[in-house]
């Protein structure tokens, strides 16, 4: 059976002692669409960095097609990096059978491939555009086509979707999703979750520099609080709620969004209603969203992450009393 195209084993980074990526573990299978996500600074372009080894880990692992990172691997990979960059001069025919050129590729057959992706994904027009003629959405569909022209196995694509107006981000979306379909491994950072629903078997999310969740979206999605929206004229609606809920805001329109606690079931609640009398003038269970799920996610590393520190302090000022009594 062949290698899988990543696998990171307790990587770990730091930058000028602030540590950026803590303790990282994941495989991408060969196959694979998987969504790398989490809010600025959670760690994910340094992660993706050190997967191409273009910076070292402090400690762990990493493969590449089962080797560390090198060479070998870069054929297979196709890289589009956060920062974009395409030579300004060239033309979008030029930049696309460059990196095809680089890859292998005949003179002659790199710019029938450039020419051909450029007509496939509405570009035509762009094809002898210099770069720093483009726009930006134009400029980064280019970019997008020359890490993807050499037609490799394994995608590594970081913030495909930033600055770019929604038509753009759709018509992205749509190139990402054809290349899922030809079986091709993809791992795609973002911040955008609906981006990640629409196109991913699995989502990786990061927070404060450790993966805080790893699974489908359905699982995502069960992590996710689950409310009720409700309103009643009659004023003990409130107090009625309080044993079925975790907390209770009361909106401008006068309902009551409720965060249920674990076991509460709306049919339940409702029955309860109905048996104390209070008449409702809405009653609206909500779906939880995968941003939903994520804030909790990310809110739950982010607390044990301050109460760690706060715990190292409380033992170190426990420390310094001890030595200062000594
Ligand atoms: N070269 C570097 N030198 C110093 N600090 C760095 C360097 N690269 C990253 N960092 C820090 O490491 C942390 C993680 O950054 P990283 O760019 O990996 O996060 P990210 O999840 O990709 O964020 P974003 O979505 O904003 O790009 C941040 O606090 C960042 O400031």
């Amino acid at each position: 059976m062949s290698k899988p195209p990543l696998i990171l084993n307790n990587v770990s980074k730091s930058f000028g002692g602030k540590q950026a990526v803590k303790d990282v573990s994941f495989t991408i299978r060969a196959g694979e669409v998987v969504g790398f996500l989490g809010p600025n600074g959670a760690g994910k372009t340094t992660t993706i960095r050190m997967a191409l080894g273009l910076i070292p880990p402090d400690s762990g692992e990493v493969a590449l097609f089962g080797d560390a990172p090198g060479e070998n691997a870069f054929g297979r990979i196709g890289f589009l990096p956060e920062e974009r960059g395409l030579y300004k001069k060239q033309t979008a025919r030029e930049s696309i059978a460059h990196m095809a050129r680089l890859n292998g590729l005949p003179k002659g057959e790199a710019f029938t491939l450039a020419d051909s992706l450029l007509d496939r994904y509405g570009l035509s027009e762009a094809k002898r555009k210099k770069n720093k003629d483009m726009s930006k959405g134009m400029a980064q569909k280019v970019q997008l086509l020359s890490a993807i022209a050499h037609n490799p196995e394994f995608y590594i694509l970081d913030e495909p979707f930033s600055g770019l107006d929604p038509v753009n981000q759709q018509v992205l979306e749509g190139i990402v999703s054809e290349i899922a379909s030809r079986g091709a491994t993809i791992i795609f950072s973002t911040h955008v979750m609906e981006h990640a629903e629409r196109l991913c078997d699995r989502i990786i999310l990061m927070g404060g520099g450790r993966v805080v969740f790893d699974g489908s979206t359905e699982l995502a999605l069960s992590k996710a609080p689950r409310r009720l929206m409700i309103a009643s004229e009659d004023e003990r609606l409130e107090a009625h709620m309080q044993p079925f809920a975790k907390s209770i805001e009361a909106r401008k329109d006068g309902g009551l969004m409720v965060t249920l606690e674990d076991e509460a079931q709306p049919q339940k609640i409702l029955e309860s209603c109905v048996a104390a009398k209070i008449p409702l003038t809405r009653f609206e269970p909500r779906s939880p969203t995968l941003h939903e799920a994520f804030v909790a996610l990310v809110g739950d590393e982010v607390r044990a992450d301050m109460q760690q520190s706060a715990d190292r302090e409380e033992s170190h000022a426990e420390d310094n009393t001890m030595k200062a009594e000594h």
